[in-house]
């Protein structure tokens, strides 16, 4: 499992996450649930080495990430879909999602059939590129590229952010199967209450850096969590 415990984030003077502690168990979906700006994306940037932390620990099966290069946290199965996606707009969908084997040896270097059960449209689309497909299509496409890498903890930052309602259903039933079928952890951060409350086995709630409230998903008290997600 993937242990966040007493994390502080700095850009500069600016103080993104305080004293941030959260855990994500393998085989559960654990959602971060909070507004703009209020430190999300900086937590996830904290696990996957994109940004270095001024305090606290981060570690996952027993291993300290902190001071870990990014691509060694890829290595050691941290899975990464940022928020925007970055696709590579030049690139084909099939060479997308070739770049998720920069972590891999060279026998383990396949596309898993499941990113194309998952997600048929990335077959009907291979050879074209990145940059042609939709918003939902390339989130699609941005979780395909992380399911090469093979991960065991996947990271998700708002994967529903700009997506058609068809699409965020397609995306919610592949999360559940990667959890369901691999038995991976499964981070994610979101803004969107409805999605997380479906979805998770455990909610936190940050607020200014944050987290002020925890709970499992089934007893998370909606009131609360509307009061911390409204401007
Ligand atoms: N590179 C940066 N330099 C300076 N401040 C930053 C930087 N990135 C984020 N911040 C600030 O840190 C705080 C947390 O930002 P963060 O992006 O983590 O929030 P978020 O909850 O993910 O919001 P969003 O949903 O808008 O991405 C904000 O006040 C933001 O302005």
């Amino acid at each position: 499992m993937l242990n966040v415990e007493n994390v502080n984030l700095h850009y500069g003077a600016a103080q993104a996450l305080r004293g941030v502690s959260i855990t994500a168990p393998m085989g559960k979906i654990t959602c971060v649930l909070g507004r703009n700006g209020v430190g999300k994306s900086s937590l996830l940037r904290a696990i996957t080495g994109q940004h270095p932390v001024s305090g606290g620990e981060i570690r996952f099966e027993d291993k300290v990430l902190n001071g870990m290069a990014p691509f060694n946290r890829a290595r050691h199965g941290v899975g990464y879909v940022p928020q925007g996606r970055e696709i590579f707009p030049l690139l084909t969908v099939k060479e997308n999602l070739e770049t998720g084997y920069a972590p891999l040896s060279r026998k383990e270097r396949s596309i898993p059939d499941d990113v194309f059960s998952l997600f048929p449209v990335l077959a009907t689309m291979i050879s074209r590129r990145g940059g042609d497909l939709s918003g939902g299509q390339q989130q699609q496409l941005a979780i395909g590229r992380a399911m090469v890498t093979r991960p065991k903890i996947l990271v998700l930052d708002e994967p529903t952010e700009g997506i058609q309602p068809s699409i965020i259903k397609d995306i919610g039933r592949a999360i559940r199967y990667l959890r369901d079928s691999t038995g991976m952890a499964i981070l994610l951060v979101e803004q969107y209450l409805d999605f997380c409350r479906e979805l998770a086995d455990h909610v936190y709630i940050m607020d200014r850096g944050e987290i002020v409230h925890e709970g499992p998903a089934e007893v998370l008290d909606t009131e609360e969590a509307r009061r911390h997600l409204t401007v």
